[in-house]
């Protein structure tokens, strides 16, 4: 599904990551932990093709990513892989459903297929009474709900998530979790997360600790 060999990137002179391997495979949950500047978010960003490594390989679907530029990048990213971060990043001018189906508007899918796609996810997330409101009149728990029906609508088979939970009381947080595995369950993902939550690692099929820029 994807697979990272010896993955570095520096900033400046500052060494961030430093030769990473890394393989996940289908329907998998993978956690990745560790302290506050470890390289986690970037480690991240390069996995899911927002960032290129310095060195190393990064297959996704037996792509090789590094061959991948410009609008091919971008179309495979739109198509494959999807996002979730700890502030939503919702467009805060459209409504729960517009902001759901612009991936899909945007891979070129028709507007009422992407709402008819939109409404059965929103309604798989519980959320499929809020399609009209605009993110400002959402709870934090229903943005970030949102912010994986988004996520979800082109059928990524993996999801990239950063710290998701970490703007949520823990009321949110267990339940946007439970989330995922229902997800993994019903639709077979997987899911890449990094998090300070180890409630949520420990419900992982693998939890990584990443030190210093190494994976422990
Ligand atoms: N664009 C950048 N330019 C320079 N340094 C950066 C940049 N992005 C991150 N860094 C540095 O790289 C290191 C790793 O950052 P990263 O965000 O990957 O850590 P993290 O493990 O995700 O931390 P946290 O848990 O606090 O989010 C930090 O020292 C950070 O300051």
């Amino acid at each position: 599904m994807l697979e990272a060999q010896n993955i570095s990137k520096n900033y400046g002179d500052l060494p961030i990551l430093k030769g990473i391997d890394l393989t996940i495979s289908p329907s998998e949950v993978v956690c990745i932990t560790g302290a506050s500047g470890a390289g986690k978010t970037t480690l991240l960003q390069i996995l899911g093709t927002l960032d290129a490594p310095d060195s190393g390989k990064i297959e996704i679907l037996g792509e090789d990513i590094a061959k991948l530029k410009g609008k091919k990048l971008a179309n495979f990213r739109n198509n494959h892989l999807g996002f979730v971060f700890q502030f939503h990043q919702l467009l805060p001018e459209f409504s729960a459903l517009e902001n759901v189906i612009i991936p899909a508007l945007l891979g070129g899918k028709k507007k009422s297929e992407s709402i008819e796609k939109a409404k059965s996810i929103l309604d798989f997330l519980n959320i499929a009474h809020r399609l009209d409101h605009k993110p400002s009149e959402l709870s934090g728990g229903e943005q970030q709900r949102i912010a994986v029906a988004r996520a979800l609508i082109n059928d990524p088979e993996i999801i990239f998530a950063d710290e998701p939970s970490g703007n949520l009381d823990s009321k949110n947080s267990d339940e946007l979790h439970e989330l995922f595995f229902k997800l993994r369950d019903e639709f077979g993902q997987s899911f890449v997360i990094v998090t300070h939550n180890m409630e949520l690692a420990k419900m992982a099929d693998r939890a990584l600790v990443m030190k210093d820029g190494l994976m422990l």
